[in-house]
């Protein structure tokens, strides 16, 4: 369980974040959604550590994250950035395997050998074929593949992503998310995720948290937070909401020429 306690952020002496309360359960799929610039990348960074709050403080199974060590807290939670990994010479399997360095000891060894985790990370994401070519060499789609690869060997019990999907196709969207809800509720992890289409959103989340004008604008199951009023005051978009056929979930359908000027 980790727990956001009343979290305030000020970048450059302007308010992003205030007084953000929320406890994200064990074993739950979260979806943070919100307009660009809202905070939602701010609010994932307090999550994992990568920030510190203005005030407020994070709680990580009931201990101050900040009491964590860091090879402590990356078995703890792995975080998948936004825009995932960067072009390197690396090839993706040893990319791939530096998500096991919170177990590792100085000479970069570990007790059990991780080459069949990663093996199974690299087949989970469809990478088996690409494993030894140089990270530089991929497209965006692949290098994101690679990037949750790398989170999945980290065997952390909760994962942030920051949009996942990015440079995704609606297959690998679907897959890569798939995958993530599987592992998810195989091991009963706990995924927040910044997710900025709202219908996967509600595919795949069992809760989102909505983001607005700094703080939670609402918070629950997707049924009940996504409706058309919520998109207009939210986003400033004309959406009709209707049920998906087979998932019963909302899913929103956008109106040409009904979006407020831009903010
Ligand atoms: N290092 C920084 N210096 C100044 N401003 C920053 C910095 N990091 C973030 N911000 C500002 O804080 C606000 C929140 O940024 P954040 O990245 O959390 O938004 P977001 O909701 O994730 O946006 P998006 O959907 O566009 O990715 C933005 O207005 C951004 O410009």
């Amino acid at each position: 369980m980790i727990e956001a306690k009343h979290l305030t952020k000020r970048i450059h002496n302007r308010l992003i974040l205030s007084n953000v309360t929320h406890t994200f359960q064990t074993g739950r799929f979260y979806g943070i959604i919100g307009p660009n610039g809202v905070g939602k990348s701010t609010l994932l960074q307090l999550l994992s550590g990568a920030a510190k709050p203005t005030s407020g403080e994070v709680m990580l199974a009931g201990k101050p994250l900040d009491s964590y060590a860091a090879k402590q807290l990356a078995r703890k939670l792995a975080v998948l950035q936004q825009g995932g990994l960067p072009p390197a010479a690396f090839t993706v399997r040893e990319v791939v395997g530096m998500g096991r360095y919170p177990y590792q000891n100085w000479f970069g060894d570990e007790k059990n050998d991780p080459a069949v985790l990663v093996d199974r990370a690299l087949e989970a994401m469809g990478l088996t074929a690409l494993q030894n070519r140089p990270l530089e060499r991929l497209s965006g789609g692949e290098r994101q593949r690679a990037a949750l690869a790398k989170v999945m060997v980290q065997e952390a019990e909760l994962i942030l992503l920051d949009e996942p999907t990015t440079y995704l196709d609606i297959g690998y969207q679907i897959h890569l998310l798939d995958t993530v809800q599987a592992w998810q509720r195989e091991r009963e992890l706990t995924v927040i995720a910044v997710l900025h289409d709202l219908n996967l959103a509600a595919l795949y989340c069992d809760q989102l948290l909505v983001l607005h004008e700094g703080g939670l604008a609402a918070s629950g199951p997707p049924k009940e937070v996504l409706n058309e009023s919520l998109i207009r005051s939210v986003y400033g978009a004309s959406a009709t909401i209707v049920v998906h056929p087979a998932t019963g979930v909302p899913q929103i359908l956008l109106q040409p020429g009904g979006a407020a000027p831009l903010r």
